[in-house]
């Protein structure tokens, strides 16, 4: 029989016919198609690529992946093309649809441990693929498991796959800030050394656990929370005594995979030879199980949609009588997430009074952090604020979240506090305040203080303040920074939501939607530079190279404006003091400086014209003149700067030059000396 590779699908839309809809992702609707020319059912993937927020790289790359791979279980794409300012990606149609949707519908409990297994090892022999041909998928979960009526699974979505070989010089971690947070691993959250291969396998063994219980770990937690409880908390995993149904080698199996050292974490070809596969069954099996007696997709999918929207509503309801209770909690969101009200309204909701505690949700291993032991990050601040178990205790817990998440990330070094604030486009002043308590009065540990001490310098020159600003202040987000601030850290100037539509989808549970907006082009996207020079090998450098927020697709996604592998940040001023006897440190120190500052000052200029594009298109929107005087004024004196820049490289030059001269000077006359000495031995002899 021809192999469906080898078939010649068409690529004009009119050959298809388009049926119902079977799926819907942030970018995308997927729908059931018929290809007339071929009397073959399809898969289309419809994406509108006005609201990909810019991101056509990714959605190409998205494309070509899905194009490229050749393995039974990755889902491929047959062909795409564009239609008006959709891109329609054709693929096999999978009639049992997402894992994720299986569960939804008729497995709210999870699957039992014989289909988990046959799921598990069909997507290990996926990873096993990717990883050896350089792709980190970064999206694995239930949802992204896609299931035929044989019993066929295949890991589909590739919107996020990051190709560790991208830049053609064979990375081996990345930097980038990717994935859905319940999955995420905590590398990947934390921006510390990058990540790899290893951050599929935690997220793998998120979704054993997905499947195992029906839901991921922390996933009724709103995003912030989940991000916080990663961090801090000890890995999820299968509980000893409360999952008896499951066996021996499946727990290990999962515990070898959350692993918050990713190092320790095994690789997938290795976790196929683990025991725990040795008696899984033939994939016809799930079609005798869970895909017996299901009905046809398009249903299910329309049942679910119905559904979660009903659920919206009764949170909606719920929200109206809690008013009080909830406001805090998403006024704080707005600011944090740029999150649509009404989308807060409702998850606030969604934080019941009497929330899954930690002991209760068997996934849950432990309260305290080992990420110490982990990952080397001293997290020193345990989740303590957030045990007490009584429904106050937690409301106001969850009302602290941010502190929180500033203080656990305040004890990292910059990169991943830079990230996140990225992220969440957090403004200084929106959070302190939004903040019920003082700073002060949340950093009381004298330890902390001093730890956060030292990283107020750094983050604040990250910030473009000067030194007055950043002496004296123990508070990372301290009210004297806040006070002035009308900046972002970095990324948005915008709040999304405001010029671009944006579906949030905070976990593979929950999808709230976000108002549509027209939006010519994303203004909440990156003020993005990928530095031409190496940055990474400074600390300015890597400052002024880092936080650009890429864009976000309901995911949290923030990328590194240099993807280049990061070494330990090297210290700059003891470098170029160090005294070193080599004359090539000093100038290559000064070097770096002068590059780095260009790249600042480069990207400064990019920041400006982005500013005046939004001021300018806020006059147009509003009808108000503006006052671009200001930054006119701020612009020459950039100019200035740069002038300075350039007379200062201008004068290394020279002094490297004269000490060049002076060297041979000197060489020239310590031979003449040694001459005159050698000719002086010879006349007393
Ligand atoms: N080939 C297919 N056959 C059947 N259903 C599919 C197929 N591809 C996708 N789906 C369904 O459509 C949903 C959305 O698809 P997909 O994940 O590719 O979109 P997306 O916009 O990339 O999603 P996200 O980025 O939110 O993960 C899937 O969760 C799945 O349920």
């Amino acid at each position: 029989m021809e192999k469906a590779s080898e078939r010649k699908y068409p690529l004009t839309a009119n050959d298809y016919k388009l049926y119902e809809e079977v799926g819907e992702g942030v970018s995308a609707t997927v729908y059931r198609a018929l290809c007339v020319p071929l009397n073959e059912i399809v898969a289309i993937k419809v994406l509108d690529l006005e609201k990909c927020n810019n991101d056509l790289d990714g959605v190409r790359r998205e494309v070509q992946t899905m194009i490229l791979i050749d393995h039974p279980n990755l889902l491929r794409a047959h062909c795409s093309f564009t239609a008006g300012h959709n891109l329609w990606v054709v693929m096999p149609y999978m009639a049992g649809g997402s894992c994720l949707h299986i569960i939804k519908s008729a497995y709210p409990e999870g699957f039992d441990e014989p289909v988990i297994g046959i799921l598990l090892r069909e997507v290990l022999k996926a990873l096993v693929y990717l990883h050896a041909h350089g792709h980190i998928h970064r999206d694995v979960k239930a949802g992204n498991i896609l299931l035929d009526t044989n019993g066929a699974v295949k890991l589909a979505d590739f919107g996020v796959a990051a190709c560790m070989f991208d830049t053609g010089d064979r990375q081996r971690s990345r930097n980038t800030f990717v994935g859905t947070p319940c999955w995420m691993a905590p590398e990947v959250m934390q921006q510390l050394h990058g990540y790899d291969f290893k951050a599929d396998i935690w997220s793998f063994g998120i979704t054993a656990l997905e499947l195992a219980h029906g839901h991921a770990p922390f996933s009724k937690y709103p995003p912030m929370k989940v991000l916080l409880m990663t961090l801090q908390n000890a890995p999820p995993g299968l509980d000893y005594e409360r999952d008896k149904r499951f066996s021996k080698s499946f727990k290990e199996l999962v515990a070898a995979c959350l692993v918050k050292d990713p190092k320790k974490r095994p690789s997938a070809e290795k976790l196929l030879k683990h025991s725990f596969f040795k008696n899984t069954r033939a994939n016809d099996y799930l079609s005798r199980t869970i895909l017996d007696d299901l009905s046809p997709l398009g249903e299910r999918f329309r049942t679910l949609k119905a559904k979660e929207a009903d659920i919206l509503l009764q949170n909606k309801a719920l929200y109206e009588d809690k008013e009080h209770l909830s406001q805090q909690e998403y006024i704080r969101g707005i600011s944090a997430w740029n999150f649509n009200l009404e989308d807060l309204k409702n998850q606030a909701a969604l934080i019941q009074d009497d929330p899954i505690s930690h002991s209760e949700d068997s996934s849950v291993r432990g309260e305290h952090s080992d990420m110490q032991n982990d990952v080397g990050s001293p997290v020193d601040k345990v989740f303590s604020q957030h045990s007490h178990s009584n429904a106050e205790c937690q409301l106001e817990d969850g009302l602290n979240d941010i502190d929180d998440l500033e203080d656990s990330l305040a004890a990292f070094p910059i990169k991943p506090l830079q990230a996140l604030k990225g992220c969440f486009d957090v403004c200084d002043d929106d959070i302190v305040a939004g903040s019920p308590r003082s700073r002060d009065s949340v950093h009381s540990d004298s330890e902390q203080q001093s730890q956060q001490q030292s990283l107020t310098g750094p983050v604040n020159r990250e910030a473009g303040r000067d030194d007055a600003e950043d002496s004296g202040q123990s508070s990372l987000l301290s009210h004297s920074v806040a006070a002035d601030c009308k900046k972002f850290f970095s990324g948005s100037l915008l709040q999304d939501n405001v010029l671009s539509p944006k579906k949030f989808i905070g976990d593979g549970d929950r999808e709230y939607l976000q108002p549509r907006y027209p939006a010519e082009r994303n203004y909440s996207g990156p003020l993005q530079h990928r530095q031409k020079t190496d940055f990474s090998k400074s600390i300015v450098g890597e400052e002024a190279s880092e936080g650009a927020v890429i864009e976000r697709r309901g995911r949290f996604k923030v990328t590194s404006a240099d993807q280049s592998p990061k070494g330990p940040p090297t210290n700059c001023s003891s470098s170029i003091s160090g005294g070193s006897t080599s004359q090539a440190i000093p100038t290559l120190s000064a070097a770096i400086v002068l590059q780095s500052l260009q790249g600042i000052s480069q990207q400064n200029n990019m920041q400006r014209e982005e500013i005046i594009r939004l001021m300018k298109f806020v006059e147009q929107s509003s009808g108000n003149a503006i006052d671009f005087s200001e930054i006119t004024h701020s612009s020459m004196k950039e100019q200035e700067l740069q002038a300075q820049v350039f007379q200062m490289q201008q004068s290394i030059g020279s002094l490297v030059e004269e000490l060049q001269r002076l060297k041979t000077k000197n060489s020239q006359m310590e031979r003449k000396l040694n001459l005159m000495l050698k000719k002086e031995d010879r006349i007393q002899e």
